[in-house]
């Protein structure tokens, strides 16, 4: 049987949008200070760093709070901002120009939407989790308990969780958004960038301006749930985010091929409308020297999907969605990235923790050393005094 499983990545990887927020800087050392005061060869492990989460930056929130134990000490004391500007210029001087030129062209292309889409229902910008979630979900989240989780969830697959998550009105704005988006997007014939490269359809909803509340909804709602189930794949750290809508129907995109995701966490939650077929299939979780090899016939699940329903699945989960046969289907999908997990996967060989053929091959080589040894031992009793 032979397999062809696309990695599926964002048209644009999603970087934060809008860099360093041109807050005044208070104090900035002078470059001769600068030089005289370099940074540490090792971390001061006692020096606890600011926090840098919530803020507009084009680097993780984690990476300047560990490059802050590197500050020179007499910069721990600054205020935030200062250490900040400092070491997002030492990051800057690190990152490949190419990088640089695309996170710019990216910041650019968000401000220009920003600046000219009219919203239309501007309470879905800003966080109202009890206007959102359905109640269920949300008192699962204030509980923070894995029974309070596992009570609203079903797990069809291991590591595939289905529950309830957005009321019926949250799911009928967000799609009136959307179709105003495209609307606008249509009339002003303004070029937008698609969520990924294999979706002709559907809009980034970072794009244009919902990019600060799928930041809490993935801190505040996913993140706990992940820190439980997916820790295995950096879900306690996840730290940044690509939220998008995909549109299914005969006259939009009509399926989507086998695929793992840029993301550690994947959301995925039917928005509507009326349709059928669409199910989701998924066949187990892989490592990327492992994304082609057989499905074992436990890792099978085809799953249809319901609105308002949301399914959390590892973005490694080998999945894809069969062709929408009639009607239109709209699905918000917000892929969680951890950059910590990326950094350290890169000085890893083995994820057996996580990947099911990883998994099987150390099995198996358990098996055989074991069958060895005994073999050995019988060989030894068979031949007393050798
Ligand atoms: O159509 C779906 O529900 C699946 C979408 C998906 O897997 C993705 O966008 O990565
Ligand atoms: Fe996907």
């Amino acid at each position: 049987m032979s397999f062809d499983v696309s990695r599926k990545e964002a048209q644009q990887p999603a970087p934060p949008s809008t860099g360093h927020n041109g807050n005044a800087v208070a104090v900035l050392p002078s470059m001769s200070t600068v030089t005289a005061n370099r940074l540490r060869l090792n971390p001061n492990t006692e020096h606890k760093p600011e926090n840098y989460e919530g803020l507009q930056l084009e680097f993780s929130p984690l990476l300047f709070s560990s490059l802050e134990r590197y500050l020179p000490p007499p910069m721990l004391s600054l205020p935030r901002d200062s250490k900040l500007h400092y070491m997002r210029d030492i990051i800057l001087r690190y990152s490949p120009d190419g990088e640089r030129i695309r996170v710019q062209r990216h910041r650019e292309y968000r401000q220009k939407i920003i600046s000219h889409y009219q919203p239309l229902h501007r309470e879905l910008y800003t966080m109202h989790a009890s206007n959102f979630f359905a109640p269920s979900f949300l008192k699962a989240i204030n509980e923070n308990k894995e029974e309070g989780f596992r009570s609203i969830m079903a797990e069809p697959t291991l590591g595939v969780f289905t529950f309830e998550m957005f009321q019926p009105r949250f799911c009928e704005l967000l799609l009136s958004e959307v179709e105003n988006f495209e609307k606008w997007v249509h009339e002003t014939k303004f070029r937008i960038m698609r969520p990924n490269t294999m979706n002709k359809f559907g809009a980034v909803l970072d794009d244009f301006g919902l990019e600060t509340m799928l930041g809490k909804l993935m801190e505040d709602f996913i993140r706990p749930i992940s820190k439980v189930f997916f820790s295995d794949v950096g879900g306690s750290t996840l730290d940044s985010h690509h939220g998008f809508v995909v549109e299914y129907g005969i006259d939009r995109d009509v399926e989507l091929g086998f695929h793992v995701d840029d993301s550690e966490v994947t959301l995925n939650v039917c928005l509507g409308k009326q349709f059928s077929g669409g199910d989701l299939f998924f066949r187990g979780v892989r490592c990327d020297k492992h994304v082609n090899t057989e499905t074992q016939s436990d890792e099978i699940l085809d799953y249809s999907h319901v609105p308002g329903r949301a399914v959390l699945h590892r973005g490694r989960h080998r999945h894809g969605a069969r062709a929408t046969t009639s009607g239109q289907r709209f699905n918000l999908l917000l892929w969680c990235r951890s950059s910590v997990f990326r950094e350290l996967r890169k000085y890893q060989k083995d994820f057996s923790i996580w990947c099911g053929e990883c998994q099987r091959e150390k099995k198996e080589r358990q098996r055989v050393s074991i069958s060895a040894t005994k073999q050995e031992l019988l060989k030894r009793e068979g031949k007393p005094g050798t």
